[in-house]
């Protein structure tokens, strides 16, 4: 089941990255996504699993950006991984059946490359978003429609996302959205991330 909304973490907003994580799983997301480009290894093993257990009682699952092997060792409920980061179909070989894959989707030709073992498609960026400065072109609603369109794989929508998003999302047939500075850089983290619950179920 894909939560409606998932958090991806934020290494560079003004609260640490448990604080952004715990904020947003009060508020109502149900994944947390520790995404961080450059923290080396060790420290972001260590991160992944102080973040597993601080959300253990939330019944939120961590989902580990990019790095396999860290998923792997950590125990990772989750792995998301794009267009560049491996063979999605051997890297479910890897990972073994029971840890949830995700995998970005930037245009609709990619669709038809999507291997079996995928659960889910992170799909944008919807919006240009600063979050990401090497993001691809914006599809907007119309190209994420037309993808949800194309796959019967669950799609979180992603890149520039707010709470004025959401009846568009779910109208494309989305199952959620995924954001990093709407809850990251909100003054009150929890209140933004109930926000953009409510915004999704009253839709
Ligand atoms: C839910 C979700 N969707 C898309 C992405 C982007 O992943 P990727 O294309 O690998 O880019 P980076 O995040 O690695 O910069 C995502 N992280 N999460
Ligand atoms: C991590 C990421 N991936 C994207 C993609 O399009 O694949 S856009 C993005 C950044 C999302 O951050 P924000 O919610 O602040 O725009
Ligand atoms: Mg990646």
């Amino acid at each position: 089941m894909i939560p409606p909304l998932c958090f991806v973490t934020d290494p560079v907003a003004p609260q640490p990255v448990i604080a952004q994580a715990l904020a947003a799983a009060e508020g109502g997301a149900g994944w947390v996504q520790l995404r961080d480009k450059t923290l080396p290894d060790t420290e972001f093993a260590a991160l992944a699993r102080a973040l597993i257990a601080a959300l253990a009682p939330h019944e939120v699952p961590l989902i580990v950006n990019d790095r396999v092997e860290i998923a792997i060792s950590v125990g990772a409920p989750g792995l998301h991984i794009g267009q560049s980061d491996g063979d999605p179909a051997a890297i479910r070989s890897r990972i073994g059946p029971e840890m949830i894959l995700g995998l970005s989707i930037e245009a609709e030709a990619q669709i038809s490359a999507v291997p079996a073992g995928v659960d889910y498609l992170g799909v944008g960026p919807v919006h240009a978003t600063g979050s990401k400065p090497d993001h691809a072109p914006p599809i907007g609603h119309e190209g994420f429609a037309a993808i949800v369109a194309r796959t019967e794989l669950p799609c979180l929508a992603i890149g520039g996302i707010t709470k004025a998003d959401a009846a568009a999302i779910r109208a494309a047939g989305g199952a959620g959205m995924a954001v990093i500075s709407a809850i990251s850089r909100a003054p009150d983290m929890a209140l933004a991330a109930r926000t953009l619950c409510n915004a999704w179920s009253d839709t």
